[in-house]
Parts: structure tokens; sequence; C-alpha cells
């Protein structure tokens, strides 16, 4: 069967169905493809990956940062990304959210979101969070305002904080203060909270919006060692429900979280596998230790 002939039949079971209209699928406007047809909002995760990303390489200014890297994430892993300064990290989360754009190469959310396609909001709302390396909460505002105010959308009531939750949201407010561990704190000022907890509580913001990848960058940067045992403790729960990629320097927290570990180097994946098997590589050994 030709495309064209997939895609007609695609639509007209999608719209008997009551599926999504036509021209506002995922992919962009083409119902077609070789998984089932999605409902809104859904991800195509049938192949197994939720994240998936071929031969993609950015240069500033001549200077290759991500240099043909490849990597796919599982639904529900939770992926620890290492690396020496300057190998990538950061530039390869900019280019999944929409920050950066590649000069080249695949970056696919699900089977049949082409990522390259979104705006950097777009790609927020269709389900992928990140969380900065440095806490961005509303220190003037109560733990609980601050939840309330990531599930608006409309930016424009924040000055106001005209916003009603629904029963639903309020369930969700719920158990994301007993998951971040805030539910005793939820009527302080964020900006009386610990390092750790602002950072709880920014995870907290990112699931209200229940995204299904979440990017983390340098997460346990500056946390105390309980904190930290907190954090790791956190993210484990959150493993399975969410999917999750985080970039960490800390090797003591990736030993506690960690089932597969990707080390970037030079903008590429140098070695994969579980934290001993790439702590025991000698070209990682040589990267670590060589410069
Ligand atoms: N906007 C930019 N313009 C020029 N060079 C850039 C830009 N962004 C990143 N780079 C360079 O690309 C390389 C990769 O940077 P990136 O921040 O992604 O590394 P990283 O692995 O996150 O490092 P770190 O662990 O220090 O945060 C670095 O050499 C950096 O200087």
């Amino acid at each position: 069967m030709t495309p064209d002939l997939m895609e007609a039949g695609a639509q007209r079971l999608a719209r008997a169905r009551g599926w999504q209209p036509s021209g506002q699928t995922e992919a962009g406007g083409r119902s077609a493809s070789f998984s089932r047809p999605l409902k809104a909002g859904e991800v195509d995760t049938t192949h197994g990956r939720i994240l998936y990303l071929e031969d993609v390489h950015v240069s500033f200014d001549g200077f290759k940062a991500i240099n043909g890297l490849n990597l796919d994430i599982a639904p529900g892993e939770l992926r620890c990304i290492i690396g020496p300064n300057g190998a990538g990290k950061t530039t390869m989360m900019d280019i999944i959210t929409g920050k950066t754009r590649p000069d080249s190469g695949t970056v696919f959310f699900g089977a049949t979101i082409d990522l390259l396609r979104y705006s950097e909001p777009e790609i927020a709302a269709l389900g992928i969070g990140r969380k900065f390396q440095k806490p961005t909460v509303f220190e003037e505002l109560s733990v609980f305002e601050n939840l309330e105010l990531a599930l608006a959308t409309d930016k424009r009531v924040w000055p106001s904080l005209r916003f009603a939750l629904n029963g639903e949201q309020k369930d969700r407010l719920a158990e994301v203060l007993h998951t971040i561990h805030l539910k005793d704190a939820v009527t302080r000022r964020a900006g009386d909270l610990s390092h750790g907890q602002k950072q709880w509580l920014e995870i907290g913001m990112l699931l209200m919006q229940e995204p299904k990848l979440l990017l983390l960058d340098e997460p346990v940067a500056g946390m105390t060692d309980e904190e930290t045992a907190r954090t790791a403790e956190l993210f484990l729960s959150l493993k399975g429900k969410h999917s999750l990629m985080v970039v960490e320097h800390d090797m003591h927290f990736i030993r506690a979280i960690s089932e597969k570990v990707t080390v970037l180097c030079d903008g590429s994946v140098l070695a994969e596998g579980t934290l001993d098997q790439v702590q025991a590589d000698e070209r990682v050994i040589e990267v670590y230790l060589g410069r």
C-alpha cells in the first residue's frame, strides 16, 4: 500500500472512531504510522522508546558540541548521564527541549513526534519537563501556591493568583506534596525552605504538569548528604510512572539510583552500561583521569 493510501485509510478510521481530527495528529498531520493510532496527549511507545536521538550534530562557531549523538530511553526508565565538563550534556538537553536546534539528526518523542518540528513551549506541553540546576521557585509564595501556579498554563493569572483548582487538581496537588516530602511545609514560604526542599518543590511543580519525560540537570548539587539520599528515594519512586534523564556528577547519587548509565564525551556516547561497567571501561577512565 502506498503511503498516501495508508494516510487516507488512517484518517478515515480516525474520523469513524472519533480520534484526533485530521491535521492535528502528533505526527504533525499524518495519521498513518506502523503502530496503532493515538489518543490525544498519548505518546506512542510501542517500539519501546520514549526518546530517540540519532546522529545528532550541533556546532557553535565551528566547534562540534554534539557530534553524532545516538541515544534512546525506554518508557519508565531512569537513565543517568555522566561525562566530563564540556561533554555536551546540557546541549543535549537543550536540543531535546527545543532550546537549541541541531544542525542535523533525528530527535523523536515516542515513535511519531518529531521534536524538531516543535517550539520550546510546545515541547513542554507535549509532556517533557526540564529542571535546571538552580531552583527557580517563587520565593514569596507558599509551597501550596507554587504548586498551584504550576498548573496555571495561562501565565496572565500569575500576578493576581486568581486560579481555582478543580477536584482532580486538588487530589494531584495532595499526591505531589506527599511524593516530594513537603506535606508538613505546605503553608511555608518557599524562600524559607532549605536548598534541598526548594529543589523538591521545583520537581513537584514539574510533576503537577504530569510530564511523561523529566530531564534533570545536576539535581543534587549543593544538597546535604541526607537531602541527597531523600532525592534518590524520590527519583526511584518516580521511575516507572515517568521516564527520567538525570545529568549528575555525584557518583554516590548515581550509584544509588542508576540502572543504566550513559557516558558522554566530546558530544557523543563514549560508553553505556551499569555504573560498574562504565567505571571499569578504560576509555572512561582515560577521559576522567587523563584531563
Ligand atoms: N551557546 C554556545 N556557544 C558556544 N559554545 C557553546 C554553547 N553552548 C555550549 N557550548 C560549548 O559546547 C561544549 C559543550 O557544552 P555543554 O554545556 O553542553 O557541556 P556539559 O557536558 O553540560 O558540561 P558541564 O558538565 O560543565 O555542565 C562546551 O565546550 C561549551 O563551551
